[in-house]
């Protein structure tokens, strides 16, 4: 079997004797879509957060394409391939649908922030900021280059989205409806090409025509290829995207498999509906 694109082993972590999440292992193979659900406080976010390197894990293992990320820091993380937007949307709220896209891209720099490793080095850090003030006043060929990469990027992540932002494209992203605000969101982690990309609710506060607009998406992502990691609530959605669903509770994973395998599973409507919480009344039949 060739190696997973992602492979979580034995991965807990507590917060002040809460375990979030308690020893849990699963991967991801190359071109899956991969959900993750579960009631309210299962541990699905602080999966994601430890996924992403916003947490690190008190044990366990987390290796994508083999190499161990669970120490890395979330740049890093970045940088290795993996792109993540949040349960709540973040989008800096000053900056255009277009700025707020690029920003993402600016972790990739290297003509236009040359020596930029320096900058973690606390006596060396002037170098970095002066080449790139120089860089930004004068310019290099090779730096004209890069942004003009970076510009072509953009317009293709804000055409994925043509109808919703191209026309929204310098507008600043607080003066954008939820949706666009998400949208945006996803665009940036779409924008760094991500071996894995990481959705946290992506449909959270959307109307029924918007998240089937976001699953149309999905689907259409799915079938370029792209490796998704997704949390959602919203079943349906779930149930149409997913190639396997992990179901956790209390932290740990009480069912995976195929979306007609845990729709069914007697332990999965125990954790939604034996309990009556989680997931607002949705149905799994
Ligand atoms: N930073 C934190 N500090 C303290 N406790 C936390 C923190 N993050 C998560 N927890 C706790 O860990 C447990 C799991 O939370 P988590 O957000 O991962 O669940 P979830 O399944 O994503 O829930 P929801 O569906 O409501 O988003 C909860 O009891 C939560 O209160």
């Amino acid at each position: 079997m060739s190696e997973p694109l992602l492979d979580v082993r034995d991965l807990e972590r507590h917060f002040d004797g809460v375990k979030a999440v308690d020893g849990i292992s699963f991967s991801v193979a190359h071109g899956e879509v991969v959900s993750i659900i579960g009631p309210n406080g299962s541990g699905k976010t602080t999966t994601l957060n430890l996924v992403t390197g916003t947490f690190r894990p008190n044990s366990g293992t987390i290796a994508l394409e083999g190499e161990r990320i669970e120490r890395a820091d979330s740049a890093r993380i970045a940088e290795h391939g993996i792109a993540r937007t949040f349960q709540n949307g973040r989008v800096f709220a000053t900056l255009s649908v277009a700025d707020n896209i690029e920003v993402g891209l600016h972790s990739t720099l290297t003509a236009n922030r040359p020596f930029r490793r320096l900058s973690n080095v606390f006596l060396l850090r002037w170098i970095p900021l002066l080449a790139e003030l120089y860089i930004a006043i004068v310019g290099t060929p090779a730096s004209r280059r890069e942004q003009a990469e970076i510009a072509a990027v953009v317009e293709s992540e804000i055409d994925r989205f043509e109808a919703r932002l191209g026309p929204r494209r310098d507008d600043p992203a607080y003066s954008l409806s939820y949706a666009n605000r998400r949208r945006t969101e996803i665009a940036r982690a779409l924008a760094l090409a991500p071996k894995l990309l990481v959705l946290d609710e992506p449909t959270a506060g959307m109307n029924q025509s918007e998240t089937a607009e976001v699953l149309e998406q999905l689907l259409e992502l799915k079938a370029a290829g792209q490796t998704i990691l997704l949390v959602e609530h919203k079943l349906d959605l779930v149930m149409a995207v997913s190639d396997r669903v992990i179901v956790m509770d209390g932290g740990r994973i009480i069912a995976e498999g195929r979306p007609d395998e845990v729709r069914t599973n007697a332990a999965v409507v125990e954790a939604y509906l034996g309990r009556r919480r989680g997931l607002g009344g949705v149905d799994l039949k």
